[in-house]
């Protein structure tokens, strides 16, 4: 014996119905089957909304009855039925909504619809498409019988959701076998009887129930439960795009994933399945070929230790907190005992071993009445200040890990919290029991999204990880840094199992955002198309996305967007920079972003500040997090003015080769930074601070070579003035080339002071020989005394300093 289930989708018409029949004929090749339907797809809502409008004492209603007997009518004649049958068919369904139009008229005159009325308006959803089914069933298998559900399921008279007789259950299913012993039932799943014969149903979902109670009282060799997925799935999929079908799970998993929210299973289905030890299948009507899921007793072990993650939204946190409660027996009874008496189920209990507080989670809608009733029932020890009113904390929802493996694996909550702690999702409350099946938290109902699909691929998709990135500034290096990022997309996919998304983009005129990714070949037009955002609107933008593993990357030159990072950080939002602003802006705000770096666990990574991509900070926190500690920097710092000097001999003028310096992609925005010798200032500076001192800008030294009349007005003016200074310049070329020296703008660290200036070096000095737009670093600490570690290269240009954005952006990613 199987027995096959089909739910509202699988009914839902004409032709669904011909797929499901396809399907139970196939079984019959095996043996005997039981077919338990559900209503036509929608019908159980449109009845539901039938009854409650004719309770207002509207005549809605009667337009709502009169479309679902039309959809009835229609899917008979579809089903091409010979025309006995179809005439049997039309009678059934003419019938019955001259019935139900007569209990609609009768709740319309009494404005009241109880719980009993529903139940009966309910139940004529699976009687007439059980009957419907059967009808079709008997022109193709006239071994085929109509069981009437009422007849072979008890359950007490608590209409709307009955308790089942099971003892009563069985007998009357086993007497009806006796009775008739054919090879084809089809039975109308939900509903039931009471004692007395009056239709009371399952509870929403409980075709599934009714299968199960009849696949256990036949001793079935198995249940199919076909919908319209192919199995249970490890996430919700229609908030993890990846989730994926589960091929073999435990009664036990299969119990826990169900009452967290995997809908293709009424909770109460395992159970009686689950004593007899029946093979459940879960399977896919519209695609019968699928795999599917079986539950089962033990299901062979594979290397997956966790086997879904599900949620449960809409819950409320209530908090039973107060000194009171210490060591004292029976408080515990007490709440749950108010919550009883109300009928308020209890979703998630917790409570810490100091026995201060009793957290408990309940279902939204019950959380008020919960509150009076336990704010009653303590009402003595509140007023006594040994307790404190109840608490409820809202718009919570619980996600879980299920899987029984869990139990002998250390390190899982670990994962857990880790991977929710990196993307600022913040855990409320936690529930484990010692059966380790499950591990509950409990968190905002607005990170769901995010919390299901970051440990989906904690646990699930260990190969890739999503990455959303949030650019402002595609300027000169921005722009090549969007590049880069368009031709490596396949490599960080296959190689570091990076799958990175450029959501939004940008420039002090236009933002451009596609939630889905950036198509990067074409965002240059699609930009300039795209409304402007302020700077206070894109960081709502990136805080209200609330996408897992966020990077904001700040590719400007622009003061107030350094004024963001502190925001974002606080919502685990990382920050990579080129921008030097932030980092070389008063210590305060330096070290506060390296602070929320650390309490919100979001890197802020800023190696293109000094150097370009050359790996100078990421060195210079090699040497200190080891131990070692930096006595003296010497460096050159500046692309722009090692090419400036390095270009320079008199034969053209001064101002051409900054121009060209600029025009070839070295100097700041504003080339004045880094002809004043502040942008250098600012490099070392974050240097001395990296290397653990306490600095401001004001304590640089900063020896400017240019003369004063060049930095008054704006940048024209400044190249006017450099020109009409070309003797100046050359004055310093020539000194220098006559002491058989060269010219390079230098930085200093020694001993807590910093400098930077002009200065001729001779031949054999470490800094003589450095070429074009190149940067050098000489670190002298305790390790390195008589040698010192030098960095160096390219230190300026667009496309290399990109490339260092793009190394930080792939660090963050990988934390
Ligand atoms: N060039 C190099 O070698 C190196 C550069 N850097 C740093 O890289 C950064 C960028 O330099 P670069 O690309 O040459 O500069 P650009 O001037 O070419 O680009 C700056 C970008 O920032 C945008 N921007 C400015 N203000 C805002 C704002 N308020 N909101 C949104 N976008 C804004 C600009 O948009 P719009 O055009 O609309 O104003 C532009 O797209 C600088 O901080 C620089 O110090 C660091 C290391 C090396
Ligand atoms: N303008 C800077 C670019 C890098 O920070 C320089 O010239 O070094």
């Amino acid at each position: 014996m199987q027995v096959l289930k089909f739910g509202g989708t699988s009914v839902a018409s004409a032709e669904n119905i011909g797929k499901s029949c396809a399907i139970a004929l196939k079984a019959l090749e095996q043996g005997p089957v039981v077919v338990v339907v559900s209503a036509l797809g929608g019908t159980t809502d449109a009845l539901i909304n039938a009854g409650r409008t004719a309770a207002k004492g509207t005549g809605a209603y009667q337009g709502i009855l009169q479309q679902l007997e039309q959809r009835h009518l229609k899917a008979a004649q579809e089903l091409q039925l010979p025309p006995a049958s179809l005439g049997t068919a039309t009678a059934l369904i003419m019938d019955a909504f001259v019935e139900l139009h007569r209990l609609c008229d009768g709740v319309a005159a009494l404005r009241e619809l109880s719980n009993r009325t529903l139940d009966r308006l309910m139940s004529y959803g699976e009687l007439l498409s059980s009957q419907l089914v059967e009808l079709h069933f008997h022109s193709l298998w006239p071994d085929t019988i109509w069981a009437d559900a009422r007849q072979l399921i008890r359950t007490n008279s608590r209409f709307g959701n009955g308790e089942v007789d099971v003892v009563a259950t069985q007998k009357l299913v086993r007497d009806f076998q006796a009775q008739h012993p054919g090879d084809l039932w089809v039975v109308p799943g939900f509903i039931a009887a009471d004692a007395h014969g009056t239709v009371t149903t399952l509870g929403r979902g409980g075709s599934d129930y009714t299968a199960a109670l009849l696949a256990a009282a036949l001793g079935a060799d198995k249940l199919e439960i076909w919908t319209d997925v192919s199995g249970m799935m490890t996430a919700d999929p229609r908030l993890v795009r990846s989730a994926r079908p589960i091929a073999r799970i435990s009664y036990q998993e299969a119990m826990e994933l169900s009452h967290f929210g995997a809908k293709v299973l009424y909770p109460p289905t395992i159970q009686p399945v689950m004593q007899r030890g029946i093979p459940l299948w879960i399977k896919n009507t519209f695609a019968p070929d699928d795999h599917g899921t079986l539950v089962e007793v033990s299901p062979p072990r594979t290397a997956a230790v966790v086997q879904g993650i599900s949620s449960i939204g809409n819950l409320t946190l209530l908090n039973l907190e107060g000194s009171g409660m210490v060591g004292i027996p029976g408080f515990s009874k007490r709440l749950f005992a108010a919550l009883a008496r109300e009928r308020i189920n209890v979703v998630l209990i917790t409570q810490s071993s100091s026995e201060h507080s009793i957290c408990v989670g309940v279902n939204a809608p019950d959380a008020a009445l919960a509150q009076v009733a336990v704010d009653e029932e303590f009402a003595h020890e509140i007023a006594a200040g040994r307790i404190e009113p109840l608490r409820p904390e809202q718009d919570l929802a619980i996600v879980a890990l299920v899987g029984e493996n869990m139990k002998d694996h250390p390190g899982i909550s670990g994962k857990l919290f880790g991977a929710l702690g990196q993307n600022g999702v913040n855990i409320r409350a936690i529930a484990q029991g010692a059966s380790e099946k499950n591990i509950s938290t409990v968190i905002r109902a607005a990170d769901v999204r995010k919390a299901i699909n970051v440990l989906h691929e904690a646990f699930f998709e260990a190969t890739v990880k999503q990455v959303n990135l949030f650019i402002l500034g595609p300027g000169n290096v921005g722009s090549k840094l969007l590049e880069q990022l368009a031709r490596q997309q396949q490599h960080l996919l296959e190689k570091l199992g990076l799958q990175v998304r450029v959501v939004a983009i940008a420039s002090s005129q236009h933002c451009l955002v596609n939630d889905e990714g950036l198509d990067l070949t074409a965002w240059p037009e699609a930009l300039a198309a795209a409304p402007a955002q302020t700077l206070a609107e894109f960081t709502q933008l990136i805080i209200g996305r609330n996408l897992r593993n966020s990077i904001f990357v700040d590719v400007t030159a622009n003061p107030a967007a350094a004024g963001i990072y502190a925001d974002l950080l606080a919502k685990s939002v990382a920050v990579v920079a080129c921008n030097k602003v932030a980092a070389s802006s008063e210590y305060a705000l330096y070290a506060r972003l390296k602070n929320l770096s650390k309490e919100f666990n979001a890197s802020y990574l800023f190696e293109t500040n000094v150097g370009a991509a050359l790996p100078i900070i990421g060195t210079l926190n090699d040497l200190t997090r080891s131990g070692d500690v930096v006595r003296r920097m010497e460096a050159v710092l500046s692309g722009t003015l090692n090419f400036v000097f390095n270009n320079y001999d008199g034969t053209r003028p001064f101002a051409d080769v900054v121009r060209q310096a600029q025009a070839e992609g070295y100097t700041e925005p504003d080339p004045r930074l880094d002809l004043s010798g502040s942008d250098v200032a600012r490099k070392i500076l974050i240097l001395a601070r990296e290397a653990g001192e306490v600095m401001e800008m004001a304590d640089i030294e900063i020896e400017t070579f240019l003369p004063p009349a060049c930095l008054e007005g704006d940048v024209e003016a400044f190249y006017t003035q450099m020109a009409a200074h070309e003797a100046h310049f050359r004055g310093l070329y020539e000194a220098a080339t006559a002491a058989g020296k060269r010219l390079k703008f230098v930085a200093r660290y020694a001993e807590g002071c910093a400098a930077v200036g002009l200065q001729a070096v001779a031949p054999g000095h470490d800094l003589y020989d450095l070429r074009g737009k190149d940067n050098v670093v000489l670190f002298n600490t305790d390790r390195y005394v008589d040698q010192p570690l030098v960095v160096k290269g390219a230190g300026a240009g667009a496309e290399v300093t990109a490339s260092g954005v793009f190394a930080d952006i792939v660090r963050a990613a990988r934390l």
